[in-house]
């Protein structure tokens, strides 16, 4: 029995089918599937030209036609159906969108990345499967469709896609691919890096992640990704300390950044065009890290993680030779303080404002509050009104005097 997204796709194989075309299930859909794990897109490979896949549904979006894809959507659903191609000229690789049809749908499955992505599945749960991605499956191998030289020239992408993949299922990677990376590592250099980041990432997540590690290591592939060329120590202190898998990307760059000597947060943020939450979680973290060391784990370190931050923080620490902390020690620490968030102070400006009138509006308000903040954090003044009021007249005093 297929899972709810390959059922709710059938429809649109159907309607490919009673036209006279092909349609499949194909990539990681097939992949996941197989592996009993949950799945996400579903992606459909068809002998229909774009043209058709388009006359075929109401309502559609050209996305890459370039490349022959078409964006069905349907009850709700979107899928990426993809006209059966290959890459017409693999020594043309800088150049991914030189693409040509072709009718067979083994044609397509051959030019795909590894035997485990190189599978398609009918309606009725069938798997077509010339490379045997299923035997690598079972065997927990990577393996390239055909010679890796050659499937890597084509895209150098999959270079770091294959490491990625041993990581996040735990699988060996084969002779050929590691020779391979060896050899080609170096036409990593032309890829976009916004599809490394992606990989890179991704290959954090991954149970296998230390062999993973390892084998950018043993490989010199890490001397093609951005910046680890110039900072070798970072890659050798990740290899040797990640031992589990790291889910935030925020916590893999404030990790580089801690471990750098010469580059700071932004330098890696930058070279691998982070977004702007990401800058600003690993700042967080660098921050808290850094507090940490000074005086372990306090009160004032969790408060300025907050909630979301708090499994990215212990799997930074963990990675770092620092004391370990596990995350029920960080929640319980988090759950008892007396505020989380400094909504939860029990004054704002406006009756700071009020407490002391003779004060005109000014940065002041900004200073008591943090003062108040931190008091309360520290355990010296309790969160409420009174306290707070008797407190700031004191310190009103103080100033005065
Ligand atoms: N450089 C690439 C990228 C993708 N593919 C093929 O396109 C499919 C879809 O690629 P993508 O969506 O990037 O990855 P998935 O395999 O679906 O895996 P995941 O969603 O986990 O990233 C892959 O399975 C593979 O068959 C490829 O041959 N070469």
């Amino acid at each position: 029995m297929l899972s709810q997204p390959f059922q709710e796709a059938i429809p649109v194989i159907d309607q490919f089918e009673q036209h006279g075309y092909e349609a499949y299930f194909v990539g990681g859909a097939v992949r996941d599937h197989l592996l009993g794990q949950s799945i996400g897109d579903v992606d459909i490979a068809t002998n229909a030209t774009p043209d058709v896949t388009m006359s075929l549904f109401d309502r559609t979006v050209p996305v890459g036609i370039d490349h022959g894809t078409v964006l069905v959507l349907h009850n709700g659903n979107e899928y990426e159906v993809t006209t059966y191609r290959v890459e017409s000229d693999y020594r043309d690789y800088r150049r991914p969108d030189h693409v040509a049809f072709v009718s067979r749908l083994e044609d397509d499955l051959a030019r795909r990345d590894l035997t485990i992505n190189a599978m398609a599945m009918d309606r009725y749960g069938q798997v077509i499967d010339p490379f045997q991605g299923r035997n690598d499956l079972t065997h927990g191998v990577i393996r390239t469709v055909g010679r890796a030289d050659d499937r890597f020239h084509e895209d150098a992408l999959r270079m770091l896609r294959a490491v990625r993949f041993s990581s996040q299922l735990n699988f060996a990677v084969t002779n050929d691919v590691l020779t391979a990376i060896k050899r080609y590592h170096t036409l990593l250099q032309e890829i976009a890096v916004e599809r490394i980041q992606v990989e890179w990432f991704k290959l954090f997540t991954g149970y296998g992640v230390a062999h993973a590690l390892d084998v950018l290591n043993k490989t010199d592939m890490y001397q093609s990704l951005p910046l680890l060329n110039q900072e070798r120590d970072v890659i050798k202190h990740l290899t040797k300390n990640i031992k589990r898998p790291i889910r935030h990307p925020e916590a893999v760059m404030a990790l580089c950044a801690c471990l750098s000597n010469t580059l700071t947060l932004n330098d890696w943020i930058k070279s691998y065009r982070c977004s702007n939450i990401i800058q600003r979680q690993a700042k967080k973290l660098i921050q808290s890290v850094s507090k940490f060391k000074e005086n372990g784990l306090t009160s004032f370190v969790v408060y300025t993680l907050g909630d979301v931050n708090l499994e990215a923080f212990q799997q930074v620490v963990q990675s770092l030779d620092l004391p370990d902390v596990s995350l029920e020690q960080l929640h319980e620490v988090y759950e008892a303080l007396p505020i989380q968030s400094k909504q939860q102070i029990a004054v704002d400006g406006k009756q700071l404002q009020s407490i002391i009138p003779d004060w005109r509006k000014g940065p002041w308000i900004g200073r008591y509050l943090q003062a108040i903040e931190r008091a309360i954090l520290a355990g010296q003044l309790s969160n409420d009104y009174e306290a707070i009021e008797r407190r700031v007249k004191q310190w009103k005093e103080q100033e005065n005097d």
